[in-house]
């Protein structure tokens, strides 16, 4: 990695339950884990094109990227059009799209992490956190930088949860999991939302003795809407396995350090 180089990591939701509907969105009650073993790198390079560029291997052209919606946020700040004049943004990209796993939410959010710092722009993480939400519901977790987080409203509100290191495996099926039509089909027809008693229960709980409460459908409210919608899903749903945010990712917690 250059000097200008930062871990761009995934995340897991160990549950995800629905609170209630706010207009078309839903409102989570959620645990955030930060996936150690897979990343992302972003590097910013010296480079004269004169104009914002971003390199990497993406399924959608630039306009629609979550790094370039991050620096059309950010661009008007002091001095960030100048600095993006003579570096250019690489992503080295592992994370797999579409896939419940944060990656386009986690690149935006690093790089205006790095934008921060590299740029002198002294934003705090909640004015960052301000910015990060306008993104999409996941990009805040990433900003706060926490190893596990309890996430609450669209995904604007991250408080720290402590507890110890997961290590966490994943896989990823090759179905692009379509979030919008998932949360329609889970409005539709599995349409349910949890208590606040309930929920004040789960944010005390740790992550391992969830998963070791909870079964696959119980853990996630997306679930049973993602397999309706895509059926070959359930062949990986395998015991301790459990599912992330609107799929499509299967996960399981290896070890605890
Ligand atoms: C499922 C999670 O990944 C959990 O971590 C996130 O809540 C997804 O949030 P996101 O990345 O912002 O989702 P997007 O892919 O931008 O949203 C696609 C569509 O999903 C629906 N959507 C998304 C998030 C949410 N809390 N409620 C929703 O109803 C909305 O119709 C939205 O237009
Ligand atoms: N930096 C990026 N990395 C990957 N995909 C991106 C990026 N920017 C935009 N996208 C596009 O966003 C869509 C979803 O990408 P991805 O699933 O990685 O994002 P996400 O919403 O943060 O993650 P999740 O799968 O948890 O919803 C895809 O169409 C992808 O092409």
């Amino acid at each position: 990695m250059n000097e200008m180089s930062e871990k761009s990591y995934a995340k897991v939701n160990i549950f995800l339950k629905i609170s209630k509907k706010r207009d078309e969105y839903h409102e989570l009650v959620s645990r955030f884990v930060r996936v150690h073993s897979l990343y992302d790198t972003i590097s910013f390079i010296k480079s004269s094109r004169k104009a914002f560029c971003i390199i990497g291997n993406f399924g959608c052209k630039m306009e629609t990227n979550t790094v370039y919606k991050a620096y059309k946020l950010i661009e008007n700040f002091e001095g960030v059009e100048e600095f993006f004049k003579n570096y250019s943004v690489i992503i080295d990209k592992n994370i797999p799209e579409f896939a419940g796993l944060g990656g386009g939410s986690s690149n935006a959010a690093t790089f205006l992490l790095m934008a921060n710092k590299y740029c002198n722009l002294n934003l705090s993480k909640d004015e960052l956190c301000y910015i990060a939400v306008k993104i999409g519901a996941d990009v805040p977790f990433f900003v706060y930088e926490y190893d596990s987080a309890n996430v609450t409203g669209i995904g604007e509100i991250v408080e720290k949860f402590e507890e110890e290191i997961l290590d966490i495996q994943t896989i990823t099926p090759k179905i692009k999991c379509n979030t919008g039509e998932i949360f329609k089909v889970f409005r539709e027809k599995f349409y349910k939302q949890i208590s606040k008693e309930e929920s004040d229960r789960l944010f005390k709980m740790k992550s391992t003795e969830i998963l070791s409460n909870f079964d696959i459908k119980e853990a996630n409210d997306l679930y049973e809407p993602a397999i309706s919608v895509y059926s070959q899903l359930e062949e990986y749903a395998k015991e301790n396995w459990f599912f992330s945010g609107s799929g499509s990712s299967f996960f399981k917690v290896t070890h605890v350090k």
